[in-house]
């Protein structure tokens, strides 16, 4: 539940976490590959989410922001069948659906990082990045284990895909050492990695970069805007940093205690009145 107050970001240039070459670099935007129409949630009497709609289309980086407890999250977890919303729809890449479990979203190409990281603190940065590949796991549990036939190929064909993300995310020095031992800015890295393992289509990322420092938030935005670029990952971000949301992001859809109040580009979205009073202030 961090807060970056994003007034503490308004004296950063616009551009300040992108390399030159990418500020102002265009890039080819596709069809809606996510629909999410007319989306209310309900705990109890609280209102999560108010008919919400919004698109999402392949190869955007799409950004939800608001205030605390606007419904982001919530907003995410029905995405990836965390939560099933009472009324409203889901199609993602033409499968429309109102609630589904997280394994079968998985299945259909979506990954998501967590807010709160859900690493095993005890295991290596590999063995983390490995659970995102049962999804492809065929081989039974037993064979697994002894690593015998072909789930020990399968082991060693997964581990090469491990590799190559452990060396893309720059932690190869780190890829034996137990999580919990790593600095937060790495673990996130590593809750990445994850997410990435299981070869999504589209991301979903809650707060990427909550709790880092100026330069790690740069490295964590390098790696999401590649990720869009070289894999063409549609990417989904809640972000509370506005330098970082309006740097990266294409379109931005923003919530206010559970309602939609602003849909657009960074710069539609920064001169909107009702976001500037509900979110941003004046300084924007
Ligand atoms: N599992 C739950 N049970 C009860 N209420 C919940 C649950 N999850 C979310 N809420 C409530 O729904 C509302 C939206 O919460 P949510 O976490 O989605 O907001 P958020 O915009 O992600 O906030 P933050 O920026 O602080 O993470 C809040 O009032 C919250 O207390």
């Amino acid at each position: 539940m961090s807060y970056i107050n994003p007034v503490n970001c308004a004296d950063r240039p616009a551009g300040a976490f992108l390399a030159p070459q990418e500020a102002g670099q265009t890039k080819k935007i596709g069809d809606v590959i996510l629909d999410v129409r007319n989306i209310s949630l309900r705990f109890g009497g609280v209102k999560a989410l108010t008919d919400i709609s919004f698109d999402v289309r392949e190869h955007e980086v799409r950004s939800i922001i608001g205030p605390n407890g606007a419904g982001k999250s919530s907003m995410l977890n029905c995405i990836n069948g965390v939560y099933a919303q009472q009324e409203g729809s889901i199609t993602f890449r033409g499968r429309t659906f109102k609630h589904m479990n997280s394994r079968a979203v998985a299945e259909m190409g979506i990954a998501r990082t967590f807010q709160n990281l859900a690493l095993f603190k005890g295991m290596s940065v590999i063995e983390n990045i490995m659970t995102g590949r049962n999804l492809f796991m065929k081989s039974n549990l037993l064979l697994q284990a002894l690593r015998l036939g072909p789930a020990g190929r399968e082991e060693v064909r997964h581990r090469e895909f491990v590799e190559h993300i452990v060396d893309f995310l720059e932690i190869q020095q780190h890829r034996s050492t137990p999580v919990g031992q790593l600095p937060y800015g790495l673990q996130k890295r590593v809750d990445l990695g994850r997410a990435l393992a299981m070869e999504p289509k589209m991301l979903l990322l809650d707060e990427p970069m909550a709790g880092m420092n100026v330069e790690e938030k740069q490295d964590m935005c390098r790696f999401i805007l590649d990720i869009n670029d070289e894999f063409g990952t549609t990417v989904v971000l809640i972000e509370h940093d506005m330098g970082v949301v309006m740097d990266i992001s294409d379109r931005v859809v923003v919530l206010d205690y559970g309602k939609k109040i602003g849909d657009g580009t960074p710069d539609e979205v920064r001169n909107n009145e009702d976001v500037i009073n509900a979110y941003l202030g004046n300084s924007h």
